[in-house]
């Protein structure tokens, strides 16, 4: 296998499938087992969850939500979906052990880095959740983070894109798909794929990404076994 520890990103909206808001209990089943399916074969599994299929910091601004409250209630919407994805693992029989970045025992451990590798090692699957901790920040941005403190090989964003476009695809049909793109490029074409911060800091610790479309079954795998999916993200 070409990678031994991978951090997995997966996005908040891709577990709502047809629904407005929340999540689809088969969505996630499907992820466990995708999950389940690479943990066996020997990698080592960290997985940051996203929020935003129940709320976003930014979304509340709008409403009059104060933005540190906002994220707040982002961050803890990250907490939710872990807790979800981690029942949704223990239903296939996996170990796994639910980190919070800030702390909230009984709920999750409270993170740290040798904890989580110590789980790693174990064979355990590793779920992160809380964002970065602090507002302003994404979960993109706590993924890159938590993959360079855990050394991960890569970091594997799971979406429901198939990868980066040179516009984003649901606004523009014309739009076409990157094979390969470089951070500066994200960064010049102002691609909203990722945010700028969580771009920056992957460039600057030369941390590789695939943005892939997790929604079809086995593509976790193919990407592991290095089949050419999605899109790599690269210096
Ligand atoms: N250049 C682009 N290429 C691909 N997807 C893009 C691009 N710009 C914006 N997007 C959007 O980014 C989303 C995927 O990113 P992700 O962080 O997983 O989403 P979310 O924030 O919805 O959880 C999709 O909704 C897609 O339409
Ligand atoms: O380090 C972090 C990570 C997340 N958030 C909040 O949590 C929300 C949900 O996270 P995100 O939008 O990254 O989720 P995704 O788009 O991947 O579903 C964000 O809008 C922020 O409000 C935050 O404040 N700090």
């Amino acid at each position: 296998m070409k990678y031994k520890r991978i951090l997995l990103k997966l996005s908040g909206e891709s577990l709502m499938e047809e629904k407005q808001y929340g999540f689809d209990e088969n969505r996630l089943s499907d992820y466990a087992k995708q999950i389940k399916e690479i943990s066996e074969i020997g990698i080592q599994v960290a997985i940051v969850m996203g929020g935003g299929n129940i709320f976003r910091g930014l979304n509340g601004t709008f409403k009059g939500f104060d933005r540190v409250k906002g994220d707040q209630m982002g961050m803890l919407a990250t907490i939710i979906n872990s807790l979800a994805l981690s029942s949704a693992l223990e239903k296939e029989g996996m170990k796994r052990k639910v980190f919070t970045s800030i702390r909230m025992e009984p709920i999750g451990h409270l993170y740290s880095k040798e904890d989580a590798i110590e789980t790693l090692e174990k064979g355990e699957v590793v779920i992160i959740s809380g964002g970065t901790g602090n507002p302003f920040f994404t979960t993109d941005t706590a993924s890159v983070l938590r993959a360079m403190e855990l050394n991960a090989d890569i970091m594997l964003k799971g979406t429901h894109v198939d990868g980066i476009y040179t516009a984003d695809p649901k606004k523009d049909p014309t739009a076409t798909k990157f094979d390969r793109i470089s951070y500066d490029e994200i960064y010049n074409r102002g691609l909203k794929i990722m945010d700028l911060t969580a771009t920056a800091l992957a460039k600057n610790n030369h941390l590789p990404i695939i943005v892939f479309e997790m929604n079809t079954m086995k593509n976790l795998k193919k990407i592991l076994r290095g089949e050419k999916l999605g899109t790599l993200v690269h210096n």
